[in-house]
């Protein structure tokens, strides 16, 4: 077996991605590749996509996600449109369908190249998302940040997309926040005993809403697919917007937007947006050393 696997630099509205095809093998990225790619300029990342072979009947693959810090993440909307996207370039078809540690997503690439994924239901029992304590109504939870008489940040809505997101709503422009500051004291509030993603959301319509989030296990990052789903669940489910939502994401690069809908039917929220394909390479799985197709870099590594 080759110690090395190809791998593609990819980004979701921004949000860095790298897609590694651990397809036919046994083994899997390491935490410890993981702190090493994060830790080289040119292949830090938000999260790693590895495509491993699928573990069930009627899927097409299974999607291990590891956050920069080497942790585990069990959902990542930006990272799976990615997916698609590679494997639409290598296949030629339009659906997939992948399981995660969370469960199943089918996904599909329109003909303009966007692509939809159904995130599928959103959780809002406190101990299924986790919270530490318990809340009848995670739509507003007793959290806050700042001041005791003059928070600065609080009473988050809280749930989960696979993964914990809590959304803090917000009047002001989200960038005007310091969640550089905020963002790391709140992923690992004792609130939350599997820490969280902090999302800043500001509903500037009945059908927009502006965020901006501290990734847990990545910190600050251009853009989050889950907790953009998760801003569009919450806002709806607390009637500040309707189930089908624009989220304008103010950190993306150039400012970006996803379409989400959650959808009355079935409950499922559908995620649409781009995915970018980078550069690609080859890199070991295990030690995180990597090469770039076609360039200098590759010779010399
Ligand atoms: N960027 C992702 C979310 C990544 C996972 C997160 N950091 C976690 O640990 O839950 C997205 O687009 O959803």
């Amino acid at each position: 077996m080759s110690a090395t696997v190809e791998f593609a630099r990819m980004n979701g509205l921004g949000n860095k991605i790298l897609v590694v095809d651990m397809r036919g093998r046994p083994d899997k990225v390491t935490p410890a590749a993981a702190v090493v790619l994060n830790a080289d300029p040119q292949t830090e990342f938000d999260q790693i996509m590895a495509i491993h072979d699928p573990k069930a009947e009627g899927t097409d693959a299974f999607i291990d996600i590891l956050n920069s810090d080497g942790s585990k993440a069990q959902a990542c909307g930006n990272g799976t449109r990615c997916v698609v996207q590679a494997l639409a370039a290598e296949t030629g078809r339009k659906v997939f369908t992948f399981q995660t540690v969370a469960g199943i997503l089918n996904a599909v690439e329109h003909e303009d190249g966007t692509i939809s994924v159904d995130m599928g239901r959103p959780v809002f029992d406190w101990d299924r998302i986790p919270l530490a304590e318990e809340f009848h109504d995670t739509s507003r939870i007793e959290l806050q940040i700042g001041p005791i008489d003059k928070p600065v940040l609080h009473s988050p809505s809280a749930m989960s997309m696979g993964n914990p997101h809590a959304i803090f709503w917000v009047d002001r422009d989200v960038m005007s926040y310091d969640l550089a500051r905020f963002g790391p004291l709140l992923e690992n509030h004792p609130m939350f005993p599997e820490r969280a993603n902090i999302t800043l959301a500001q509903v500037t319509s009945p059908t927009s809403v502006t965020t901006r989030t501290w990734e847990r296990g990545a910190g600050l990052t251009l853009a989050c697919g889950s907790a953009a789903c998760s801003a569009a669940v919450s806002a709806a489910r607390t009637g500040r917007t309707g189930r089908k939502v624009t989220i304008n994401v103010a950190s993306a690069k150039p400012p970006a937007m996803l379409s989400i809908e959650w959808r009355e039917r079935d409950d499922h929220v559908i995620m649409t947006g781009p995915a970018e394909w980078e550069w690609s390479g080859r890199v070991d799985p295990s030690t995180g050393l990597w090469s770039r197709d076609g360039t200098r870099e590759a010779e010399a590594q």
